[in-house]
């Protein structure tokens, strides 16, 4: 490895502009000549809009500005590497590859063997890695940057941040996000025109967000027809004066019809708690898989109603999640997947190595593996979002001062963003993941 350049990144509070990087540059530089970079591309984790506009933007920086011409593809996210073949990135191959939802490339969960991954690209002759996804892809990227430099070879891994739940840290926002929210309002819109033509019409609308409520929320923000929205961060109780089945009836008397906007990972608790010998499942890649809580909510919202107070509902359950992911990213996120992939090849071909890309605070980034996995984002409830949206649905916030000072503990820990400081109290919802 030529020379290195030990950086120290500082990460400290600004009371004007939260999150702050001072001199956040990767550690190692590795030169070359734009004739003898030969990269690639692989996409890992769950489907996110906006991957094939990350792909085409790396292929048309590098080919357009650095006139590197050797790209290839790596098929079916990290197994890709040893199980796959590759395919050659032209321009042209990808010039309209952003019109289309989904990635070209494929992409899996599980299958990360680091020995593989590194022996396949030390066999391809590849020196520049650009691997796109989630917290689990980062972690992986971290590690094949490890074992490079174990090996000691001339190989730079640049990562470029996605989730479509939008739960990284540090950065602004996960591209693929305003996308997902603008998708959202269609089904919202559907589930709304449904309840008000129907007696006592509920619709139930199921957003992603496994561990996050971010689309949920701003989905619930930017359309103004959901009355109730419940997301994993606040917790939320069916029974009693201040619980879901009193909030309906109140809404139904009042409006005649309601919409509810649940996140997926919302009140996983509570299904767990009814289900109690229900083994805990999980993907190849360690990440929990959860139960379906619109259909259960919606169950018991209709037992309630029909069953147990005799009142005629129409519930109508919506579940659009995979029909979100899949959809081309909008206007505003081919901007930013285009911000991204271009820094991204800049970092790469100015000699940094072991980086993520990421726009914090509006500057563009590079930030060190461990920074975006170390923990997760989630909506803070006692935050000012929050409250905003329970003044505009009006919803019972299902908290109790005890409760209030509880999360406030949780969620605003002592310690700031400074180096090192963090690591001990961060929060993962994807502990120790098996690898397969
Ligand atoms: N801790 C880890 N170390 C190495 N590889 C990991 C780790 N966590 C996940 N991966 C790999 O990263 C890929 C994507 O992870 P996954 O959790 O499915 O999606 P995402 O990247 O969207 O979070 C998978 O191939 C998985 O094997
Ligand atoms: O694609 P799968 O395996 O069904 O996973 C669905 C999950 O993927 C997500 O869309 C995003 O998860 P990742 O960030 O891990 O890719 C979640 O919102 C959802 O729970």
């Amino acid at each position: 490895m030529d020379d290195t350049v030990p950086q120290k990144i500082v990460v400290h509070k600004n009371s004007q502009r939260g999150v702050h990087f001072r001199r956040a540059g990767p550690r190692q530089k590795v030169y070359f000549s734009s004739d003898d970079v030969r990269a690639c591309i692989v996409t890992c984790g769950g489907l996110c809009p906006g991957l094939n506009t990350v792909i085409r933007e790396i292929v048309h920086s590098l080919d357009y500005i650095y006139g590197v011409d050797k790209v290839l593809g790596i098929e079916g996210g990290y197994r890709g590497f040893y199980a796959k073949n590759t395919i050659n990135l032209t321009p042209k191959l990808v010039n309209d590859i952003h019109k289309r939802g989904g990635t070209i490339l494929g992409t899996s969960r599980g299958g990360h063997d680091t020995t593989k991954i590194v022996n396949s690209i030390q066999d391809h002759e590849i020196n520049q890695v650009y691997i796109i996804g989630g917290d689990g892809t980062q972690k992986g990227a971290a590690v094949i940057y490890e074992e490079i430099r174990r090996r000691g070879l001339k190989v730079i891994v640049a990562g470029i941040p996605k989730t479509i739940d939008n739960d990284i840290p540090v950065i602004d926002k996960s591209f693929g996000f305003d996308t997902a929210v603008e998708e959202a309002q269609r089904a919202i819109n559907a589930a709304h025109v449904e309840a008000q033509s129907a007696e006592n019409g509920i619709g139930v609308v199921k957003l992603m967000g496994r561990y996050s409520g971010f689309i949920a929320m701003y989905a619930t923000l930017a359309s103004r027809d959901v009355d109730c929205c419940l997301i994993p961060e606040s917790p939320f109780y069916l029974e009693g004066s201040a619980g879901l089945f009193e909030f309906v009836k109140k809404r139904l008397r009042e409006e005649g019809h309601m919409v509810i906007v649940i996140a997926e990972g919302a009140g996983q608790e509570l299904l767990a708690a009814e289900n109690s010998h229900a083994k805990s499942e999980q993907d190849a890649s360690g990440n929990r898989l959860l139960q379906d809580v619109g259909l259960w909510v919606s169950h018991k919202i209709r037992d309630h109603f029909e069953k147990k107070l005799k009142m005629p509902i129409t519930l109508k359950y919506i579940d659009p999640t995979y029909m979100i992911r899949a959809v081309p990213s909008n206007a505003s996120d081919n901007v930013y997947c285009t911000i991204l992939a271009q820094s991204c090849v800049h970092g790469a071909m100015a000699g940094y190595t072991g980086f993520t890309s990421g726009v914090v605070n509006g500057h563009q980034t590079y930030l060190p593996f461990n920074r975006i996995t170390e923990k997760q984002n989630k909506v803070v409830i006692t935050d000012r979002m929050w409250a905003r949206l329970l003044s505009s649905t009006n919803q019972p916030s299902f908290l109790s001062t005890k409760d209030i000072i509880q999360v406030q503990k949780k969620q605003h820990p002592p310690t700031q963003l400074l180096d090192g400081d963090n690591n001990g109290s961060a929060i993962s919802g994807k502990q120790s993941k098996s690898m397969a």
